[in-house]
């Protein structure tokens, strides 16, 4: 299997060297060349199969020859062991028709584990095969910081380091970021918003002489394996709703687009999928893009649903370039004027592409407590805000005769004060995350300026020439 950037001006890659990229030379993103592609009976196959052996069936043809199956089966085998359900990502009924599928069972509590406790297993691998090292910077709105630090951690042949925006992240998410003892990991407070943290990090990977000086790395959705992992989980719903032989629709929380191009990909290898719906809380960029056709970045608000306060949606660049038949000239065009001006209007057809794959809503953050309040009552379940948000937007686009299946993506008693607020119940951490809000916390704040930032991981890094 081969990788091509969206912008089409990058080496073409393998599936490690694009697992050691993150974003392309020429600042676009890596997809595969092809997608891979199930047949009806082949889906069928899979039912049945416990989450990792799914996981090594769905994920394998990504691969090519570059990962030996027996290491990739030990891999997967371990990164799945660190969750705490043993379905992995359950699924459970909250309606007639309307199911969440839990993904918030990993050590960090949020659907980031799934695709990172991989990640940061490939990654290793790979970098022990060929002797190097790698120095990864993430940026993170609060929940990729903590699970990236968490795959991370203590491993030998990478440093980390994490830009979160300073005071705008709960405190259970920044005490993720900024407990951790060991020494590979560094925490950055960023004085400005997740766009901010996300341009720097861009920025750095489009400084070629920074990043081939500190091998950099990238553990974001920009990087194609994230998005591979999350494959899965659509697959394991799907199936134990009837997939192939039934279709299902998910509604997707949805910040930088990664979660819900995951389940494009899904689609386009055969699973069958009836409507993706995008939900934004009041960073609503893209239920306006879907509405209007125009892409058009405003300010950043602060919500109670804050890992989706994001403008700069990374991953609808993936979105496209499948849209205009992969024309790389065309996502340039865009990318450019975003650039320039902040915006740029999608072609008819294209948007007229999208639109009949995905549809689009947004929830108020009174509708977020709302949604969290009546479904406490009537499904006596409790919504963490992301989740809740979806949950909003489904509710007002689901069929009927269709199952809905909406992305859990974190679990409420990371945003504890947001949940309290709306339905007077106070979730409490799992007791084997007891010590987190004591513990002693380390970070360093620093502004949102690209050599500052640079000299400071560039000092840091083991891996710097
Ligand atoms: C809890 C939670 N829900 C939803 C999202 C949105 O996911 P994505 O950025 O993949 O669209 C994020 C972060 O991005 C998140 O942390
Ligand atoms: N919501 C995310 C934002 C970055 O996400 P990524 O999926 O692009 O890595 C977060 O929690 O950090």
């Amino acid at each position: 299997m081969h990788y091509v950037s969206t912008r089409g001006e990058a080496p073409v890659l393998g599936f490690s060297d694009a697992v050691l990229a993150g974003l392309a030379r020429d600042g676009g993103l890596y997809v595969p060349r092809e997608w891979p592609q199930f047949s009806a009976a082949e889906i069928r196959a899979m039912r049945g199969l416990a989450y990792p052996d799914l996981a090594i069936r769905v994920l394998s043809p990504f691969l090519g020859d570059e990962i030996p199956a027996p290491v990739f089966e030990r891999l997967v085998r371990e990164a799945y062991a660190t969750f705490r359900h043993e379905a992995v990502c359950p699924l459970v009924q909250t309606g007639p028709n309307t199911f969440i599928l839990e993904l918030f069972h990993g050590p960090t509590l949020a659907f980031k584990d799934v695709a990172m406790q991989l990640l940061a297993r490939l990654m290793d691998h790979v970098l022990a095969e060929r002797d190097q090292h790698a120095t990864i910077v993430g940026a993170t709105s609060g929940d990729t910081g903590g699970a990236a630090i968490d795959a991370f951690a203590g491993r030998s042949r990478t440093d980390i380091f994490i830009l979160f925006p300073h005071g705008r992240v709960s405190p259970v998410q920044q005490r993720q970021m900024t407990t951790s003892t060991a020494q590979n990991v560094h925490a950055l407070a960023i004085e400005g918003n997740f766009d901010d943290c996300q341009g720097l990090l861009k920025d750095m990977f489009n400084d070629h002489g920074f990043r081939d000086r500190v091998a950099l790395s990238g553990v974001n959705s920009i990087n194609w394996a994230r998005i591979m992992a999350q494959i899965v989980y659509y697959f394991s719903s799907a199936l134990s709703l009837g997939a192939p032989d039934r279709p299902v629709s998910f509604t997707v929380p949805t910040g930088n687009f990664g979660d819900i191009f995951a389940g494009y990909a899904a689609k386009k290898m055969g699973l069958p999928i009836e409507r993706l719906i995008i939900a934004t809380n009041d960073n609503d960029i893209l239920a306006r893009t879907f509405a209007t056709g125009e892409y058009r970045t405003k300010g950043v608000f602060a919500t109670t649903s804050p890992s989706m306060d994001i403008q700069v949606s990374s991953n609808f660049e993936r979105l496209l370039f499948e849209a205009s038949d992969r024309d790389a000239a065309t996502v340039r065009r865009y990318m450019d004027s975003l650039k320039q001006s902040g915006a740029f209007t999608i072609e008819t057809q294209q948007i007229a592409a999208m639109r009949s794959e995905f549809d689009a809503g947004r929830a108020t953050m009174d509708e977020v407590a709302a949604t969290i309040r009546s479904t406490l009552a009537g499904s006596n379940y409790l919504l963490d805000p992301h989740t809740a948000a979806a949950v909003h937007v489904a509710a007002g686009k689901a069929s009927g005769a269709v199952p809905m299946v909406v992305l859990g993506t974190a679990h409420p008693a990371k945003f504890p004060a947001a949940v309290e607020a709306a339905s007077g119940v106070s979730p409490a951490l799992p007791a084997w995350l007891g010590g987190l809000m004591t513990s002693e916390e380390k970070y360093t704040v620093l502004p949102s300026d690209l050599k500052m930032v640079e000299d400071y991981v560039g000092r840091r890094a083991r891996a710097a020439r």
